[in-house]
């Protein structure tokens, strides 16, 4: 190679002071900054430029991609190259003095890990895998400085990689934690927005939300609707106040839970009025439901006129029916309150059935 080419590019004393201090391998930061750095000692540079080629590059050029297998190793006569690693890593620009792609003239066919690319006109020293004996046969103490070098290299960056993965995992982690607690947040918010707040059952929202989820899976089959409402209570409140007649809409609540299977669906619809959702198309579970409602309600009121203390329960009426699981709210509603409204009609404290209406239409 012609020397005169090549002399503005000779690493100045500066770099050659700073890759001589790397030479002594005590490990104090300073040295394993130097010897991580990818400019070359004054020796280091000659000897390549001595054994390899000169290679012009235009701005642009490509010298390697991602992946592609790679033989030769390149040292920065001129100019400067740019190499994209790819995702959100930042691109690394070298300068004069610096070498890059130094595995693929140590090792040979090694897949490249990021994008080389010219960043302007410049002068590139290219240096094959079968060159490598040579390099070693002419000067081997240089070429074991370059060697260690390149490995506290390759081991610096992989310690880089580690501390960057270990950060974004530990921030990936922070995001998924977040996101858990969001989640727990919104699924709480939605059970409270579907809540009754005096008595935990679910609300008329609830119950809408219930009826349409159960569409969106496509639930056919008959249900059974029990309609509950208390007979008298505006007397509970009058006679005992609001707080007693709280604690009687709490009981009727208590009586609906403990009744409902883990497919029904016991539901406040507001003031006075209840319903249960039974899961069966059979008359016979249905009003088997709603008789129970009715004579806990009974037995615990004459309890309580024996032992004669405040109201905890009033007597409840009951309408009950089969509705299709595919008609609306207001055609469900309509069915069982017309049993409801002959409940109450014959005294309350009692159950009445309902078979479908005729329809309106
Ligand atoms: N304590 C209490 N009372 C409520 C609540 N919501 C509604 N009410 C009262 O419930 C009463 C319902 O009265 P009505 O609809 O006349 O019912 P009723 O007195 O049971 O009459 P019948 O159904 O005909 O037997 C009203 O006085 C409402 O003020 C509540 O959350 N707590």
């Amino acid at each position: 190679m012609n020397r005169e080419n090549l002399a503005f590019a000779m690493p100045d004393r500066n770099t050659e002071e700073k890759a001589r201090a790397a030479v002594d391998v005590s490990h104090s930061a300073h040295d394993v900054i130097a010897m991580t750095s990818a400019i070359l000692s004054a020796d280091e540079f000659e000897l390549f430029a001595r054994m390899g080629r000169l290679r012009a590059v235009s701005p642009g050029e490509v010298l390697f991609r991602r992946g592609d297998s790679g033989t030769a190793m390149y040292v920065i006569a001129r100019g400067e190259i740019d190499l994209d690693f790819g995702d959100d890593l930042q691109v690394k620009r070298l300068g004069p003095n610096e070498f890059f792609g130094e595995l693929g003239l140590l090792i040979g066919d090694h897949a490249r890990s990021a994008d080389a690319i010219a960043a302007c006109d410049g002068q590139l020293i290219e240096l094959r895998h079968h060159e490598f004996e040579r390099l070693v046969e002419h000067d081997p103490a240089t070429v074991s400085f370059f060697l260690r070098r390149a490995i506290m290299r390759v081991v610096y960056n992989e310690q880089g990689l580690i501390r960057r993965l270990r950060r974004r995992n530990h921030d990936l982690q922070a995001a998924l934690d977040n996101l858990h607690t969001t989640t727990h947040q919104l699924n709480q918010t939605e059970e409270l927005v579907r809540t009754d707040e005096l008595t935990g059952l679910y609300n008329r929202r609830g119950l809408m939300l219930h009826m349409q989820e159960c569409r969106e899976i496509g639930l056919t089959t008959a249900l059974g609707l029990v309609l509950v409402d208390c007979d008298r209570f505006k007397q509970v409140n009058d006679e005992h106040g609001h707080l007693v007649g709280d604690r009687v809409l709490q009981s009727v609540a208590s009586i609906l839970r403990a009744v409902v299977g883990p497919e029904d669906l016991a539901c406040r619809l507001g003031g006075d009025e209840f319903c249960l959702v039974v899961a069966s198309a059979r008359r016979e579970d249905v009003m088997r439901v709603a008789s129970y409602v009715v004579r806990t309600a009974q037995n615990l009121l004459a309890m309580e006129a024996e032992e004669g203390i405040a109201p905890l329960i009033c007597p409840l009426s009951v309408g009950a029916c089969l509705v299709e699981a595919d008609a609306d709210w207001n055609a469900w509603y309509a069915q069982a309150d017309a049993a409801l409204y002959r409940a109450k009609r014959l005294g309350g404290g009692r159950v009445e059935w309902q078979d479908p209406l005729p329809s309106t239409a």
